[in-house]
């Protein structure tokens, strides 16, 4: 909830625009609060600095804040490639509807509910997440959860580029299965401009998405199909659904690609947990874990259960390619 506060007041961005250090006197001043609040907004920065979302500076009785790798991701307007806005993705998870849907998960064990198992926040609000008839729950949460997720999800693009590099060598033809506004996909042709890249999405999605001539737009159902290509990639789609749909969702992308031999693959980038990065990073796993069991049908998943979907999708083979903070680079061979 100081999280929140910080986010709405806009004490990221005021920081910045601050010249990237400031005092609680500054803060207050520059975000036109009353004089009044100047203790209370002392004791929220004191525990975001602790909570390692802020860092400081002590000189005498004088302490100033600093943003850190972590705040500056809630900085607006940055431009650069290694930047989203995390703003939006915030503002999401600390919702009155995300809030309530986890409050309410004591109520939800105890319902013996008919599978598919509805998450909480189905079950509390009416409405699933990200689908669309969750704007009639509330079209502001609608917007807020799309752009957040987005964020997110967009977040990092640059270094799975620089680190995953090999990753796309040699490949002719990729599609980007819900590929959303294709930002992905940009960033791929951009590093690769010879790999003829397709975004598959909803049509609602792939309607507005802009079209710059680079990438290629099918509006589809992956359910139903996926479009053909040497290589198919799900970056951060299977943590949406259940393990039946992943197997129905893998079964379509292994129809898409070519045999082994011919270079065939499926490219997952996902979270495979476990406790080898270090009790943090776990943490923040096992937290991404409770975010998608609360509000969607999906999950997290350690290897043993991306190798239990894959085997039942029909592939044979697997590799871990590489780990990117909290993230896995999955190829999958048919
Ligand atoms: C979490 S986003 C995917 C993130 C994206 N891969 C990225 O890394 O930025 C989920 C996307 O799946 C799309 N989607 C949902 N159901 C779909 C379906 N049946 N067929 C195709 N796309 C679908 C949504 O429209 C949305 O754009």
């Amino acid at each position: 909830m100081a999280l929140k506060c910080a986010v709405e007041l806009g004490i990221p961005t005021a920081i910045h625009n601050l010249g990237g250090t400031a005092s609680v006197e500054d803060l207050v001043t520059s975000l036109s609060l009353p004089q009044t609040k100047l203790p209370f907004l002392r004791r929220v920065m004191r525990l975001l600095v602790t909570s390692g979302v802020f860092a400081s500076d002590s000189s005498g009785d004088k302490e100033t804040y600093r943003l850190n790798p972590l705040s500056w991701l809630l900085v607006e307007g940055v431009d650069h490639e290694d930047h989203t806005n995390q703003k939006c993705f915030v503002l999401g998870t600390v919702s009155r509807h995300y809030v309530e849907a986890a409050l309410s998960l004591a109520d939800w064990f105890k319902k013996d509910l008919v599978p598919p198992i509805p998450s909480p926040f189905e079950e509390l609000h009416g409405v699933p997440l990200l689908d669309e008839k969750t704007p009639l729950l509330d079209s502001e949460l609608h917007n807020i959860v799309v752009e957040g997720v987005a964020a997110h999800d967009n977040l990092a693009i640059g270094t799975i580029m620089r680190e995953c590099h090999d990753l796309f060598r040699g490949l002719e033809s990729l599609t980007d299965c819900c590929g959303g506004d294709g930002t992905t996909a940009r960033a791929i042709v951009k590093a690769h401009p010879h790999i003829k890249c397709t975004v598959l999405d909803l049509p609602e999605v792939i309607k507005t998405a802009p079209d710059d001539g680079t990438v290629n737009y099918v509006a589809g159902d992956m359910f139903k199909s996926v479009p053909p290509s040497q290589a198919v990639l799900l970056k951060l789609v299977l943590h949406h659904w259940s393990d039946d749909d992943c197997v129905k969702i893998l079964e379509q992308c292994r129809k898409a690609i070519p045999s082994r031999e011919e270079g065939g693959k499926v490219i997952i980038i996902e979270i495979v947990l476990g406790p080898s990065l270090g009790p943090v990073m776990f943490e923040a796993q096992l937290l991404m874990d409770m975010l998608m069991m609360v509000n969607t049908r999906g999950r997290q998943r350690d290897e043993n259960d991306w190798r239990e979907i894959f085997m039942k999708a029909g592939f044979s083979d697997y590799k871990i390619v590489k780990k990117v903070g909290a993230r896995g680079v999955i190829e999958v061979y048919p």
